[in-house]
């Protein structure tokens, strides 16, 4: 397990991170979710031992790596946010090149670059320099890289910035994949909270320097959620079903749209009961209805009152 014990960085005047607490163990994917500017970036340059932190720790198996970065190295790769390779070699030069640096013996390393291919989905583009890929394949290559000395968990620091839609999915589902093949724990940061969610067993978000949520998704959502919103499709309806409905008391926000009536109720309340007796009543046809969840955006907006994305 990777622990991140009270960790903070300044940078003269500015606090970037301010006392983060947060741990990874292995086999999970955990995300780093927050705006721009809300420290990931510090955060995971310390955890990956490229900056010192001004205070606080981090351990591995709970043995301090900050005067011995090596033993994390060893176990740890880190997708950079900003590409880093090397634009006139190939894909294959650019691995053989990042696998010398971390001393893979030859044979292995071509094994490595074998997998890691696969892994990334570059077996084609052996022999191209990579300054005619794509901004999703570039991407995709610098993962691999992060690869090669078979890591036992990854940090990926926003890796879909920037590229378009399927090369997105794509890393996505790379990302889901060496999870479950390989067991390669992950930290994911983004600021998108639909990447995290899709992707993430836990999530943190952070917000100016501070974890301000933790938990599972359904923990974390569970801070709004009091109520759900329940939508109904109707084939028509009528205004007494209406004035009855609203009657029952326990449905507040009702909102009436042509075929379709939305409502809030309280979190535990089983609103079929209600509705069903009153569209019998009132010959009303009940043809679905959605029960709509809150979003982690949600959850930011009513921790912060600033949306995720501005
Ligand atoms: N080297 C530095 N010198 C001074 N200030 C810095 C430095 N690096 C980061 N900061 C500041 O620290 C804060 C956190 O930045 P950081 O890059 O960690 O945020 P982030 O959440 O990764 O944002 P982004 O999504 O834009 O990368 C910001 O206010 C940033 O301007």
């Amino acid at each position: 397990m990777i622990e991140v014990v009270n960790l903070t960085k300044s940078f003269k005047k500015v606090k970037a991170v301010n006392d983060v607490n947060l741990y990874i163990e292995p086999g999970e994917i955990v995300g780093l979710l927050g705006p721009n500017g809300a420290g990931k970036s510090t955060t995971i340059a310390m955890v990956s031992t490229l900056i010192q932190p001004t205070a606080g720790d981090i351990l591995l198996q709970q043995k301090s790596v900050l005067q011995h970065p090596i033993a994390l190295r060893n176990v740890l790769g880190v997708v950079p946010q900003d590409i880093a390779l090397y634009e006139e070699l190939t894909a294959q030069e650019n691995l053989e090149f990042f696998g010398s640096i971390h001393k893979i013996p030859k044979r292995k390393l071509k094994e490595r670059i074998e997998t890691v291919l696969q892994q990334i989905g570059l077996q084609q583009e052996l022999k191209k320099p990579v300054k005619h890929y794509s901004g999703g394949m570039k991407r995709r290559l610098n993962i691999g890289v992060a690869l090669l000395h078979e890591p036992q968990y990854l940090i990926m620091d926003e890796p879909t910035v920037g590229i378009d839609p399927q090369s997105r999915n794509y890393i996505l589902e790379t990302v889901k994949k060496l999870n479950k093949e390989a067991n390669t724990a992950i930290i994911y940061t983004s600021h998108y909270m639909e990447e995290v969610e899709y992707l993430c067993d836990r999530i943190y978000i952070m917000d100016k320097g501070q974890i301000i949520a933790t938990g599972t998704k359904e923990e974390i959502k569970a801070i709004l959620s009091s109520e759900k919103t329940i939508e109904l499709k109707l084939e028509k309806h009528s205004k007494p079903f209406v004035e009855e409905l609203l009657q029952q008391g326990v449905l507040s926000n009702i909102q009436v749209k042509e075929s379709h009536i939305s409502f809030n109720v309280a979190k535990h309340t089983d609103f079929l009961p209600i509705v069903l007796p009153l569209c019998e009543t009132h010959g009303i046809v009940l043809k679905s209805f959605h029960v709509q969840e809150p979003t982690l955006e949600d959850v930011f907006l009513h921790l912060t009152g600033r949306a995720l994305r501005n």
